[in-house]
This record gives structure tokens, sequence and C-alpha cells, in this order.
């Protein structure tokens, strides 16, 4: 990290933009330590990535807050095409207003900057794809390596993502600073996967995530899934999902990368909401909340098919279900950081 670290600094006043990136589920605590003290400037954006796994209303209080603070923001989705296109036809907006006159006769180079897994390299790839298209570009595709594990890009690589002009961004690997102090940002670091789950252990992660799930409106959009005739239903389901799988299990639905079935998924979020809400009055006492994480986990081990015989193993194995199915979106969208002084915005 220290030689990247020092490459992307030689490479910073070289480049036309810097696009730092960073995940909209944490807008402040994913913010890249090497530019952290730079005041606002036109030659860099800050792209809040993921926005699909993020809650809407608070990223755009977040855009807000940014750009009171005169700070070039975008939300992107970095595997949506649409949002992909309008983001390049905004950075050539941009670009254009920068160079002014020489636009059209100059190169243009920018760089992705930011911590770990925040989707630098699944948003090179995905500029590169439709700008190269839209230029009519020959040649093969490049590309960078996308992991959901962090630290996967170990080089500086370069994508060309438009031509006349010719513009091209640069990938780079993710980068930590030295020393993380608060144990707060640390998880919602390792929750949101910039840093490896081991480092803060699966069920204390699955535990934060809780914490999370309870505290926020999420849980109560699951009450249906409570009443005994959707549990009936679900049964049904399940046992059709399982005699349908024994004839044909290429007509079975599958997750890009999470293969937990609907109906098991509806389980977990049946048994979260029904231990959420016998537990709702008592919530403001912070003793009840690790009192209802701990029900919470007790439940889930049934909900997601996992035996308990093999102790402490089998909730390691529901812990890590269970961030799983949070990591691609699918119990509920969260933005883990509170805008700053916010009662002085207007919105
Ligand atoms: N849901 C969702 N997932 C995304 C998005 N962008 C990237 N990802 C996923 O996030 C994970 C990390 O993406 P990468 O592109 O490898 O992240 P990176 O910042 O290059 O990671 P490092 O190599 O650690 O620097 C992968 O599993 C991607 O598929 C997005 O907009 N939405």
């Amino acid at each position: 990290m220290a030689a990247a670290s020092r490459a992307i600094a030689e490479r910073t006043p070289l480049v036309d933009l810097i696009l730092e990136v960073r995940d909209a589920r944490i807008p402040l605590s994913s913010q890249f330590d090497q530019l952290k003290d730079q005041p606002p400037s036109s030659k860099r954006v800050i792209v809040l990535n993921k926005m699909d796994l993020a809650n809407g209303a608070e990223v755009k209080e977040w855009m807000s807050y940014m750009e009171h603070q005169k700070q070039i923001c975008y939300g992107v989705n970095s595997h949506n095409r649409d949002n992909i296109k309008k983001f390049l036809n905004f950075l050539q907006a941009h670009m254009r207003q920068l160079k002014k006159i020489d636009y059209s006769s100059s190169t243009i180079t920018m760089m992705l900057v930011g911590v770990p897994n925040v989707g630098k390299s699944a948003l090179a790839n995905s500029l590169h794809k439709v700008g190269r298209v839209g230029a009519a570009e020959k040649g093969k595709l490049k590309h960078a390596t996308v992991s959901p594990l962090p630290c996967e890009t170990k080089d500086i690589s370069s994508f060309k993502i438009a031509s006349n002009p010719n513009v091209y961004v640069l990938d780079t690997p993710g980068i930590l600073p030295p020393v993380i102090n608060e144990t707060e940002i640390c998880s919602k670091l390792a929750l949101t996967g910039t840093i490896r789950d081991s480092l803060v252990g699966e069920k204390e992660l699955a535990m934060y995530f809780l914490s999370m799930l309870n505290s926020s409106e999420e849980y109560k959009k699951w009450a249906e899934l409570s009443s005994a005739q959707t549990g009936r239903m679900l049964a049904d389901c399940e046992a059709a999902c399982a005699s349908s799988s024994d004839l044909d299990m290429k007509g079975k639905r599958r997750y890009p990368s999470d293969h937990t079935q609907d109906f098991i998924v509806d389980d977990v979020r049946r048994t979260l909401y029904e231990e959420a809400s016998s537990f709702q009055r008592k919530l403001a006492k912070s003793k009840d909340c690790m009192r209802l994480i701990e029900l919470q986990l007790e439940a889930l081990p049934e909900a997601f098919r996992v035996p308990l015989e093999f102790g402490d193993d089998s909730f390691v194995k529901v812990s890590k279900k269970l961030l799983n199915l949070y990591r691609t979106g699918r119990l509920g969208h969260y933005t883990l950081d509170s805008v700053p002084n916010h009662s002085h915005l207007i919105l």
C-alpha cells in the first residue's frame, strides 16, 4: 500500500481529474486519506458508488451536504449501464468546461482513487465498456480485476473511455490510512467490505449489522411475512422449489453474487421482523438491544437451515450468510454515516 500510495501521489498533479470513489453507504468513513485535508477543487469529483445498496434519501442528504461544502459529487451504480452513460456524459461536460478552448485537441487523463473495495475497478471496466462502444473503438476490451474481497487491484492500469478527444481513466489499488483509531469506522469499513471480515470477526460484524437493522425502519417492511397464511405459503413454495430442483436444476432462479433461495431470504426477514417487533417497546435501552440481537442470532440458524450441532461454527456460518445477504442488498438499504450538522442545510 505504501508503494501504491507513493505512485498515486506522484501522478496526482499530472492528471486532469481525480475521481475519488467512496461507498455511498459510508460517504464519510470511506473518504480517501490522502485527500482528506485538501480544499474542494474543480479537479476532483467525489463519486458515491454502490448507490443501489445505500438508502436513497440519506444519500441525497449527503449530496446536498457536499454541494454545500462546494465539493463536486456524483452518485453511481457501476453495474448500471444507463447510469454509467450519464456519468460519462457528465465527466465529458465537466472536462469541456475545465479545458475550455483546447478541449478537443487534448488527451485527458482521470484517476480513480479510494479505499479498497469501493468499486474503482468495476467503475473503470464499465466506463471503458460504455465509452469504447460509444466511440466505436475496435480492439479487445481490457478488464480490471473485480472482486468482493478488498485489495485485489495490485497495479495502476489505464483504460480508454472516450475518443475525440481521447479520455483515459487510471484504475489504482485501494489505499487505507496507516491507522484507523475509531472502532466504529473499522466496523463500518468491514461491514461494507473495505477491510476483511476476519479483522473484526464475522459474528461481531453480523451483530453490528443487526444493531443497525433494529434501529432502522427497514425490518418493519417485512411485517406481511409474519402472518400464519404467509408461513403456509412459504412452506408450499419451499416444497415446490425442492421438487422442481430435482427435475430441472437449470430452471432455478439465481442471483449474480448470492445464491440464497428466495424462500430462505423471506424466512430470514420474517425471523428478524418477529424478534425485533416483539422487542420494539424496549429498544431504547442498550442492554435490551444486545438481548434482542442474541435472540435474533439464536433464531437465525433455523431460518438459514443451518444445523446447530457445530456450536460456535454454526453461528459463524449464519453470520457469514447474513452478511452476504446484507451486502447484496437483500436485507434493506442503509447509509451508515450520518450527515454532519445537517440542521443548517436546506434540502
Ligand atoms: N451492488 C454494487 N456492487 C458493486 C458496485 N460497484 C462495484 N461493486 C462490487 O464491489 C466489489 C468490489 O469492486 P472492485 O471494483 O473490485 O473494487 P475496488 O475498489 O477496485 O477494490 P480494490 O481492488 O480493493 O481497490 C465487487 O464485488 C463489485 O462487483 C455497485 O455500484 N453496486
